[in-house]
């Protein structure tokens, strides 16, 4: 079942003051909604409100129907980088979210292994995140949040500190993947190309609030000519 979450006047910020003020927006359940916008615009504190990791100032984000008033393993956070726990082996930290569900021992380690393979770790299993690559942690890190069948999964800038080649390779992966999970997801990237390769719409952030919202039509089709859109979002930017 899939997640729509729903921002309502909401208006985010720190002790120094305001980031974003009085953003309203309705993300649909299995959209892949993707946000740029320039540098402190404002994306990763807008993602970490919508994971509860941040308190609001003002207004309200729902997850469903139910206020985000804190984390929720219904919604699964993939980081650039450092997200996983560097003491514990790749299965291990994949079985993280199996055992916040409560599920046995046993089955826990049979999903994170399902969920390494098909993210192409076969045989890294007992491994620790620092003997393996930045793309290959990323993997761990898809896995890991998928492994715990979230109803939304928020990423910031996953593939950000990856070289081109092995970027391509987990964008084609995240796609692959997420066509059968239905989850809704909202990913955070500085690179236009990758928000129209993924994006059913995208959110340019700037100046405090939403500066637009720009549907992609027929997304994720590679083959399709993005020039115009790709031009109205930098246009933006
Ligand atoms: N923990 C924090 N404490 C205080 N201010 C913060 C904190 N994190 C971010 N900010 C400020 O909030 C604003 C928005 O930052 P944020 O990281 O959300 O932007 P961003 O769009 O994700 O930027 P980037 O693309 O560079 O990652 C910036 O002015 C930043 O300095």
């Amino acid at each position: 079942m899939t997640l729509g979450i729903t921002l309502e006047s909401l208006s985010l910020g720190y002790a120094r003051g305001p980031v974003l003020n009085g953003i309203d927006l309705t993300i649909r359940p299995g959209e892949v909604l993707v946000i740029v916008g320039a540098s402190g615009s404002g994306k990763s504190t807008l993602l970490r409100a919508l994971a509860g990791l941040l308190p609001v100032h003002g207004g309200r984000a729902l997850a469903g129907d139910e206020e985000i008033t804190g984390a929720s393993r219904e919604r699964a956070m993939v980081f650039q980088d450092d997200g996983l726990l560097p003491w514990r082996t790749v299965r291990r930290n994949v079985e993280l979210p199996l055992r916040l569900r409560g599920l046995p021992r046993g089955e826990r380690k049979a999903v994170a292994r399902e969920w390494l393979a098909r993210v192409g770790l076969e045989g890294h299993e007992d491994r620790l995140p620092r003997e393996l690559s930045g793309g290959m942690r990323q993997r761990v890190q898809l896995a890991r949040a998928l492994a715990g069948a979230p109803r939304a999964v928020l990423m910031d800038e996953p593939f950000g500190a990856l070289d081109a080649q092995t970027r391509a390779g987990m964008q084609a992966l995240l796609l692959d993947v997420l066509r059968d999970t239905r989850a809704t997801v909202v990913f955070v990237t500085h690179d236009v190309d990758e928000a129209l390769l993924l994006a059913d719409r995208v959110v340019v952030l700037g100046h405090g609030g939403i500066r637009t919202i720009v549907d992609v039509p027929g997304p994720r089709d590679s083959a399709a000519d993005r020039t115009a859109l790709r031009a109205q979002i930098l246009e933006e930017l």
